[in-house]
């Protein structure tokens, strides 16, 4: 390690967008490594709305890991912070910054502490993917401060045991999560499927009905249906697969109207496994039901030629 040891810091910032899931993402073969029971597919939304900011920083000042979430420290005691920072660290290679006289070692990663601040520029565990955002930013920060060779898919791979649906913020546009067959995970992870010129005629708008932070979280909601429910085999053994070949069609093919009817069936299906679930849990309020929540709408432009 060199430089001035007690002195110098490095620190890198990332923004990265939320995804809303299209054919969504609702149990897990594994608990630990968050291995899903389906495969599923979303949006990424432009960074330049819902999105996490993340700078991490480095020193040999600092005494332990600490991160700070909108403004308050949390807690990175938790296996699943743990299993990000533990897979990215193995992977650090040397670092080297010129100007500032530091240069890292590999091995020095080990030792070194890190300090983490995150902002959501949306409503934190409200049900708009905050951990999607939150966990992908973390993990693709942390790469650049470490100076990692792996590619998106390979990160997608941490992020997602991190939280599930945060492989699929790696990547814009359209974005599938291959559940995978290993048991130990290396082939679950995020593909682009198209980019985000792809389709720019789609406009997603969220309109917020709640911000409050919803009484049931995914992790341990996902977790209620997969030991309670009826449906939830039927759902990811016979209707999503073939629903997933449905949907690639359809934003291949920009064909809006398979596109749109297959995101609000999938949605529909989602809401009734959690109703389906015991204790039963509603994550659609009077609002939602009134059918404001979401809207796609899809903008035709005409264009002069
Ligand atoms: N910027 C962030 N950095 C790191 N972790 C975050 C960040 N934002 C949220 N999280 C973690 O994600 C948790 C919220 O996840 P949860 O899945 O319950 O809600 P959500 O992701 O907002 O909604 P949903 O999964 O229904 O779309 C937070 O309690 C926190 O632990
Ligand atoms: C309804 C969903 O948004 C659920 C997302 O669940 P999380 O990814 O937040 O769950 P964990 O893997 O336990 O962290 C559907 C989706 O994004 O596909």
């Amino acid at each position: 390690m060199g430089g001035e040891a007690e002195k110098w810091v490095l620190m890198v910032t990332a923004r990265t967008p939320t995804n809303i899931a299209v054919i969504k993402y609702w149990g897990k073969r594994d608990e630990t490594l968050i291995l899903p029971i389906n495969d599923s597919i979303s949006v990424t939304l432009d960074p330049s709305h819902l999105c996490t900011t993340t700078t991490v920083s480095v020193s040999p000042s600092f005494d332990q890991d600490r991160m700070w979430l909108n403004g308050k420290e949390i807690s990175l005691q938790g296996g699943r912070f743990q299993s990000c920072l533990r897979e990215i660290r193995a992977r650090a290679q040397d670092v080297e910054d010129k100007k500032k006289g530091i240069k890292i070692n590999k091995e020095d990663w080990q030792k070194l502490n890190l300090h983490i601040a995150s902002y959501n520029n949306f409503p934190t565990a409200a049900g708009l993917a905050s951990s999607a955002a939150g966990l992908a930013c973390l993990v693709f920060s942390l790469a650049k401060l470490m100076n990692l060779k792996e590619d998106n898919s390979q990160l997608s791979a941490i992020a997602r045991q991190g939280s599930g649906s945060a492989c699929r913020s790696l990547y814009g546009g359209f974005v599938k999560w291959c559940m995978g067959k290993e048991e130990n995970g290396s082939d679950s992870l995020a593909v682009q499927l198209a980019d985000e010129k792809h389709w720019d005629e789609l406009v997603i708008i969220i309109a917020v009905v709640s911000a409050r932070q919803k009484e049931t979280s995914s992790t341990s909601g996902m977790r209620d249906t997969v030991e309670t429910s009826a449906l939830i085999e039927h759902r990811a053994k016979e209707v999503v697969p073939k629903r997933i070949t449905e949907m690639e069609g359809a934003i291949q093919n920009r064909d809006f109207a398979t596109f749109a009817r297959l995101a609000c069936t999938d949605s529909n299906q989602f809401h009734a496994v959690c109703l389906d679930t015991y204790p039963p849990i509603f994550y659609m309020n009077d609002t939602s039901h009134r059918q404001v929540l979401f809207y796609i709408y899809y903008i035709l432009i005409t264009r002069i030629s």
